[in-house]
């Protein structure tokens, strides 16, 4: 059965979500969720990364990164599959609860459920690319390997 994810607060899969209150270290720097790393690389080396990673929601994170968008890196198309994975890699890594969450879907479709976005979700259609869901499902067997 494919499990379906978006609303953070959908329990027990909503720390699917890059807006999932789950922190990490990563770069040498604290950041509140995924989703502020994931934005935040939009625009590094400028001023706006750090802007990004100090601000207080998720929410704001993605809404501030939308509104520098003609500030945004010129090879981030090329990068951006490679930061999530980076990401997402993290903050399960780092989040043992959540790891274990990420692991019981043993080898179910992971859908990030968004009716908006054909790129990192399914969009509205079920038609879309689903880039979050099968990078969560590469970090799952990433995960499973023995260290
Ligand atoms: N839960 C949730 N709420 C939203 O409002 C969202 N937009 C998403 N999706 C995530 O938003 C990010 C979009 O990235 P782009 O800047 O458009 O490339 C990405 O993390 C999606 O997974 N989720």
């Amino acid at each position: 059965m494919p499990v379906y994810f978006y609303d953070v607060y959908e329990n027990p899969y909503g720390c699917f979500t890059n807006f999932s209150r789950h922190g990490c270290e990563l770069d040498g720097d604290w950041w509140l969720t995924s989703e502020h790393y994931f934005q935040a690389q939009k625009f590094i080396g400028t001023p706006h990364a750090e802007q990004i990673r100090k601000l207080p929601t998720p929410r704001d994170a993605f809404n501030t990164a939308q509104t520098l968008k003609p500030f945004v890196r010129s090879d981030w198309l090329k990068a951006r599959d490679d930061v999530m994975r980076k990401a997402v890699l993290r903050k399960f890594e780092f989040n043992p609860g959540i790891k274990a969450v990420l692991l019981a879907t043993g080898d179910a479709l992971l859908v990030e459920n968004s009716p908006v976005d054909n790129y990192w979700g399914c969009g509205a259609d079920g038609k879309g690319q689903n880039r979050l869901g099968q990078i969560l499902m590469e970090v799952r067997d990433q995960l499973h390997q023995p260290v």
